[in-house]
């Protein structure tokens, strides 16, 4: 395994099945897995270098397990975050709820962190409008009232994904926040202390 220097670490959230692993999937190894549901269990990791123009910035991406058993966990994943993709499923009202629980959290928390709200599974809404749960516009005014990014997208056909992580990378250059020098020594000292349910992925 080799170091990596991470510049801004990004952090995915939202309930339990949205569609976030399947999000840094279809992202970082640009396929969609198909077969039984397996939950996120703690978190994983994964590095992957971005294109902003003629920079390279590394997004170190945490996928959150979206259980509320691992809540308080997904508090740990979240501690000086750049940026939080907050995750509901667009056939799945209740998942927006949560959405705006994580919103919550890290307006309270992590006030430099920037939201991106992303409503999940765009193929099954086009596949059948009546599967819409969450109104596209209702979002648009809330993202507009928290100063949020508001994306939706397809993993499994892979519409819009390139663009969240793009734009996440993007606002991140043109920020003005510092970059954080310890992201690695970060990583490093959750090795250290062995949390359960981690799973380090480095590209
Ligand atoms: N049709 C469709 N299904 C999707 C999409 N994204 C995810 N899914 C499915 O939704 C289920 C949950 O996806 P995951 O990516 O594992 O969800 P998660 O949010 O990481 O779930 P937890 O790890 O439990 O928090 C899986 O069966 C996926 O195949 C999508 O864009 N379209």
């Amino acid at each position: 395994m080799t170091a990596m220097r991470v510049d801004a670490k990004v952090v995915m959230l939202g309930k339990e099945s949205v569609g976030k692993t399947s999000l840094v999937e279809r992202y970082v190894h640009h396929r969609f897995l198909v077969g039984p549901y397996q939950n996120t269990i703690g978190a994983a990791f994964v590095a992957k270098p971005t294109h902003v123009g003629d920079k390279v910035i590394t997004l170190g991406i945490w996928d959150t397990a979206g259980s509320e058993r691992y809540e308080a966990m997904s508090r740990i994943y979240y501690r000086g975050a750049r940026a939080a993709i907050v995750c509901y499923d667009l056939t799945d009202s209740s998942s927006f709820q949560r959405a705006r629980f994580w919103v919550k959290e890290l307006q309270n928390c992590e006030e430099h962190c920037k939201i991106y709200l992303c409503g999940t599974k765009t193929d099954l809404i086009e596949a059948d409008r009546a599967a819409r749960q969450v109104d596209y516009h209702d979002v648009q005014d809330f993202a507009d009232e928290i100063g949020a990014q508001h994306f939706e997208t397809s993993s499994k056909t892979g519409n819009n994904v390139d663009e969240l992580f793009q734009k996440v990378a993007e606002d991140y250059n043109s920020s003005s926040f510092e970059v954080m020098p310890g992201e690695m020594s970060f990583i490093q000292k959750m090795k250290n202390l062995r949390l359960p349910h981690v799973a380090l992925r480095l590209h």
